[in-house]
C-alpha cells in the first residue's frame, strides 16, 4: 500500500465520509446555505490561506530534494493568489472587502488549526510536514469534484466550486501525493505513527472548519 493510501485509510476516510454529508457541503449544492455561513467562511479562509502560505514556505524550506523544495514554493505563493484573486471576487459578491477581513480577525477553529499547521511544520520532520498539509489539498480536491457533480444554483457557491473542482488544482494534488509516496519509503516506525496523528488531525480540522462557518463559531468570551 502507498504511504498516502496508508495515512487516508486510518485517518481520513471516516471524517471525508462525514465531510461530504455535512450540511455546510450539502447547502452548498442545493442552495440552501445561509449567505452569512458562506460569508463566514471565506473570511476565515482568508484567515487560513495567509498562514497556510506560510506553513508551505516552512515545509519547501526543509524539503530533501529540489523539486519538492521548487513544488512547495510555488503552492506558498499559488496560496497567496489564491486569496488575492478568488477571495477579492468572491468577497466581493458577498459585500465585503480585505479590510472586513482584518477586522473580523480568526475565529477558534481557525486560530487552532492554523496554530497545528506551523507547529508541525516549524518543529517536526519534513514526512511529518508534509503529512500535515496534505490533508488540506487531498479532502479540498475530492470534495470539490463532488461538489462539481451538482454545482450549485446560486452562483456565488457555483464559482467557488468552479475553483476546487478544476482539472488543473487535480495536478497539483497528484504532484504532492507522488512527493508522499517517495516519501513513504523513508520514514522509520516512530515517525511513521506521528504522521498519522498529524494527518488524522487536520483531516479533523477540515470538518472542524466547515461545522465552525456552519455555525458561525465565535469565541466563547
Ligand atoms: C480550510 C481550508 N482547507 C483547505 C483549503 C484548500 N487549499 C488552500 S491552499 C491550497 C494549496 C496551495 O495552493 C489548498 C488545496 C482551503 N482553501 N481552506
Amino acid at each position: 500500500m502507498t504511504f498516502s493510501a496508508e495515512l487516508w485509510d486510518s485517518g481520513a476516510a471516516k471524517v471525508y465520509d462525514k465531510i461530504v454529508r455535512h450540511p455546510f457541503i450539502t447547502g452548498l449544492t442545493d442552495g440552501t446555505l445561509d449567505h452569512e455561513s458562506f460569508r463566514y467562511f471565506i473570511v476565515q479562509d482568508s484567515h487560513y490561506l495567509r498562514s497556510y502560505s506560510r506553513a508551505l514556505a516552512l515545509v519547501s524550506a526543509r524539503a530533501t530534494d529540489e523539486d519538492a523544495v521548487s513544488m512547495f514554493a510555488r503552492h506558498a505563493a499559488d496560496a497567496i493568489e489564491v486569496e488575492r484573486e478568488l477571495h477579492t471576487s468572491l468577497l466581493g459578491s458577498l459585500g465585503l472587502t480585505s479590510a472586513d477581513v482584518d477586522a473580523t480577525g480568526s475565529g477558534p477553529t481557525t486560530t487552532a488549526y492554523m496554530s497545528y499547521l506551523t507547529a508541525v511544520c516549524a518543529t517536526g520532520t519534513y514526512a511529518e510536514a508534509v503529512a500535515t498539509v496534505l490533508p488540506c489539498y487531498w479532502i479540498y480536491r475530492d470534495v470539490g469534484r463532488e461538489l462539481l457533480k451538482h454545482s450549485s444554483p446560486d452562483p456565488v457557491y457555483a464559482e467557488w466550486i468552479a475553483a476546487y473542482g478544476s482539472e488543473e488544482f487535480d495536478a497539483v494534488v497528484e504532484s504532492v501525493l507522488a512527493v508522499t509516496d517517495r516519501l513513504g519509503a523513508e520514514v522509520g516506525p516512530g515517525e511513521r505513527e506521528r504522521c498519522h496523528r498529524h494527518f488524522a488531525a487536520t483531516s479533523r480540522y477540515e470538518w472542524m472548519f466547515w461545522d465552525a462557518a456552519y455555525h458561525r463559531l465565535d469565541w466563547p468570551v
